[in-house]
């Protein structure tokens, strides 16, 4: 299918099991949260869907193509439809916010180009374009660490739709931002999803981020699925059973227990 399909992934680290048998899937246009207390696996699984690291079993199938049966040069080609955003706003510092969204576009260029950071007149309308649609346009020429922790977000996002991603792995996008910003970006990732049809995984540690902005939560338990469902349908007693008690964010404890 379009979007994201993962099959009885799995994957050990030091002879443990870390996931036991994933099944998921994201469909174009959707955004689904990944919820689970430290240790449950999301950045593992993160890894291995982004084609960053081989599973040691299943599938993982992004816009059709199934990187888990590539190497080479066609996995370097289908993992181009996977874009990646961090807590750590991933930006090349030093460089302009405009510079950082043409990053997006690297792998289309011949390498001199790139060498020079000569884009075509194209890229860079379509960079400009992406800057203007996260509300950054004014922004294009500012140093990338000059930038507030939501504003980098922003041009992270809008490096992912120059990339043409299909597939955007946010893995705690917000976890760095205070709640407003972070209901910022998240409102914003939900509508790039939707406009542009592409499919949204997202790990968070925010409970109440999940429920607000998410289509579908996903709790990961030990390696495992424990449960799929809409946010409406993510009772305090799932919450309680998926973290064990624990970390719980107090606004989250608050708004939603
Ligand atoms: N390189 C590694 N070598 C050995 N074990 C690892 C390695 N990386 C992760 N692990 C283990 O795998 C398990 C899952 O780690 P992972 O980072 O995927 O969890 P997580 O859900 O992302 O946690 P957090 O929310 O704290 O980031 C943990 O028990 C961790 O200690």
């Amino acid at each position: 299918m379009s979007g994201l399909s993962v099959h009885a992934l799995h994957k050990a680290r030091g002879g443990r099991p870390v996931l036991s048998g994933v099944d998921l899937a994201v469909r174009p246009g959707e955004v689904v949260a990944l919820l689970g207390p430290s240790g449950a696996g999301k950045t593992t699984l993160f890894r291995c869907v982004a084609g960053l690291d081989a599973p040691d079993g299943g599938r993982v199938t992004v816009d059709r193509a199934e990187l888990t049966a590539l190497a080479g040069r066609p996995l370097a080609q289908a993992r181009r439809r996977v874009a990646l955003v961090y807590q750590q706003f991933n930006l090349l510092r030093r460089l302009s916010a405009l510079d950082n969204v043409l990053a997006g576009r690297l792998h289309t260029i011949p390498l001199w180009r790139a060498a020079l950071r000569r884009f075509p007149d194209a890229d860079r309308q379509a960079a400009l374009g992406a800057l203007d649609r996260v509300g950054l346009l004014d922004k294009a020429y500012a140093r990338a660490d000059r930038l507030s922790g939501g504003q980098q977000q922003r041009v992270a996002l809008a490096r992912a739709l120059v990339q043409d991603a299909a597939l955007l792995l946010a893995d705690e996008p917000v976890a760095s931002l205070d709640p407003e910003t972070a209901s910022g970006v998240m409102a914003l990732l939900r509508e790039l999803a939707a406009e542009r049809g592409l499919a949204v995984l997202v790990s968070l540690h925010q409970v109440d981020q999940a429920l607000a902005f998410a289509d579908r939560v996903l709790g990961l338990s030990a390696g495992r699925i424990a449960f799929d469902l809409p946010p409406a349908a993510v009772t305090p007693d799932r919450l309680r059973t998926l973290f064990g008690g624990r970390e719980l964010p107090v606004a989250s404890v608050v708004g939603v227990i």
